[in-house]
């Protein structure tokens, strides 16, 4: 993964690229793209058919100020503003406290996100992008923590970073989440 790396989306497509990470918090803190120019990069490579990894996610003084909500729904209405087909699109809910630390979210925490998240779809998207979109959770998934992540229900998979590079943590990972209601 190459967060912090400038590539156009016809680049990415000419070398067979089929996803994009936006909104990654590298690029929101360590580059400073805001929400908007964020969402506008999310339509342009869903208009290139590139299917779009959409992260979100607070920092540990926003999660300490009582923010996380007011934040992650601000970040979503840059991307819904800017979406309109939410087919080939999957969220992934990154605390930014979270990613590289290996400080992971406790199976509570990210659910309460990812439970807030989907509601705030289904009032301000539509009730079918609510039940069906992906909202993946990243930061610090490792093989001993996935399995209790996996279980909630609005965990369905995974962003990781670290653990990717170890083969047989990754594969747990993977497969920690075969039972759940991913479909693409
Ligand atoms: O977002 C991530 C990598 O960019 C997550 O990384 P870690 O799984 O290493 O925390």
């Amino acid at each position: 993964m190459f967060s912090l790396e400038n590539s156009s989306a016809e680049q990415l497509v000419d070398i067979g690229c089929q996803w994009v990470i936006l909104g990654h918090s590298e690029r929101r803190h360590v580059i400073g793209e805001d929400d908007e120019f964020i969402g506008k990069k999310a339509a342009y490579a869903l208009s290139q058919n590139l299917k779009v990894m959409a992260c979100i996610g607070e920092l540990l003084e926003e999660r300490e100020a009582g923010k996380t909500f007011d934040v992650c729904f601000k970040q979503m209405k840059a991307f819904a503003d800017n979406i309109t087909d939410w087919t080939n699109v999957v969220i992934a809910y990154e605390p930014v406290w979270a990613i590289g630390t290996g400080k992971v979210a406790s199976p509570e925490q990210a659910q309460e996100v990812h439970a807030a998240v989907r509601d705030w779809l289904k009032t301000n998207v539509s009730a079918d992008v609510a039940s069906t979109v992906r909202i993946i959770y990243g930061g610090s998934v490792n093989a001993a923590n996935c399995a209790e992540l996996a279980k909630k229900e609005d965990i369905d998979g995974f962003l990781v970073g670290g653990a990717s590079l170890k083969g047989p943590d990754f594969a747990t990972i993977c497969n920690s989440v075969t039972s759940k209601k991913v479909t693409a």
